[in-house]
């Protein structure tokens, strides 16, 4: 790791409590107190569950991602803390105070079509900053989106981004683990599993349909799709059965309550083929002027 790398020493790290659990492991809340006198400030600590030396690999790999990002609109990195007892790693970050957009739309339900379009367009910003980068996501979704306040949300949980070869224009996955197909354009989920800044435009599509859903778990898209590809298929079925409606065209139906302008624009990212998808700033671009039109 580079040696700008700021360390935080384990001994004043205080354990507050457990925020979230990933396949990798969990993330705490901490307060690092080097005083002792609760005046040290409060952080997201990702640890690494003890295990097989690739989730190291890949752990490291998310520290040298994250640790080159400086955005706005993407939650901070803020160094590692070694634990030398267990021989493992830990990933510091920014503590999000209101958590992931997921659960801040369940408990606020009154977050009005301004804010929303605000969020989108603060995702979109982050998304064109990642793109500079020539990093894909692959993992967008509210439920990797955190809310630092009531007016601003950041990208989070870049364990399964990669980056864009400089001489191709997609990343080919090799080993696809338990991926959340539903929210993967149709070129991943087929046994090319291509993704690319278009197939995150796809992903975002189906982002911005939980949030103006309010992330009901009742209307999410794992639900829907279920429902759409007749629930009574199990196992390696589902994938086929997903490519077969969306390449029959269809979508996800717009949300109640959202506007028609928000839903075309829902349904530009998931264009099948993925040239024909807008990109991410043609997208911050289109949501501007909806804000303006629409908060009139
Ligand atoms: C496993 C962890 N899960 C959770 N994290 C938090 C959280 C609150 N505040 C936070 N501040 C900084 C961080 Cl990194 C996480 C949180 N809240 C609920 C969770 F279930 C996680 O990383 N989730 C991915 C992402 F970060 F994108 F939401």
């Amino acid at each position: 790791l580079q040696e700008q790398t700021p360390v935080f020493e384990e001994r004043y790290l205080r354990y507050i409590s457990l925020l979230g659990k990933g396949n990798f492991g969990s993330v705490e809340l901490c307060r690092y107190d080097p005083l002792g006198d609760n005046t040290g400030e409060l952080l997201a600590v990702k640890k690494l569950q003890p295990s097989k030396r690739s989730f190291l690999a890949d752990f490291t790999k998310e520290i040298k991602t994250l640790s080159v990002l400086r955005c706005d609109y993407i939650v901070r990195y803020r160094g590692v803390s070694y634990s030398t007892g267990r021989l493992s790693m830990s990933l510091v970050m920014e503590y999000m105070p209101h958590g992931s957009l997921s659960g801040y739309l369940e408990k606020n339900a009154s977050v009005g079509l301004g804010r929303m379009l605000l969020f989108a367009s603060q995702i979109c910003k982050g998304m064109e900053y990642l793109q500079s980068k020539r990093y894909v996501h692959r993992d967008l979704a509210a439920r990797n989106i955190l809310v630092a306040s009531d007016s601003l949300v950041k990208i989070a949980d870049f364990g399964l981004t990669k980056i864009i070869p400089d001489d191709k224009e997609y990343y080919r996955v090799t080993q696809p683990g338990e991926s959340p197909i539903f929210w993967h354009a149709p070129e991943s989920i087929t046994e090319s599993s291509k993704f690319s800044h278009k197939s995150d435009v796809w992903s975002l599509g189906v982002l911005l349909h939980e949030l103006f859903s309010d992330c009901n778990r009742h209307q999410s898209p794992k639900r829907l799709y279920m429902q759409r590809i007749s629930s009574n298929t199990q196992g390696p079925a589902i994938p086929m059965q997903l490519l077969f409606v969306l390449k029959d065209n269809w979508r996800l139906p717009a949300p109640a309550h959202c506007p028609a302008r928000v839903y075309a624009l829902i349904r530009q990212c998931w264009a099948y083929s993925p040239e024909d998808r807008p990109s991410f700033s043609s997208l911050s671009d289109q949501i501007h002027s909806i804000a303006q039109e629409e908060t009139l």
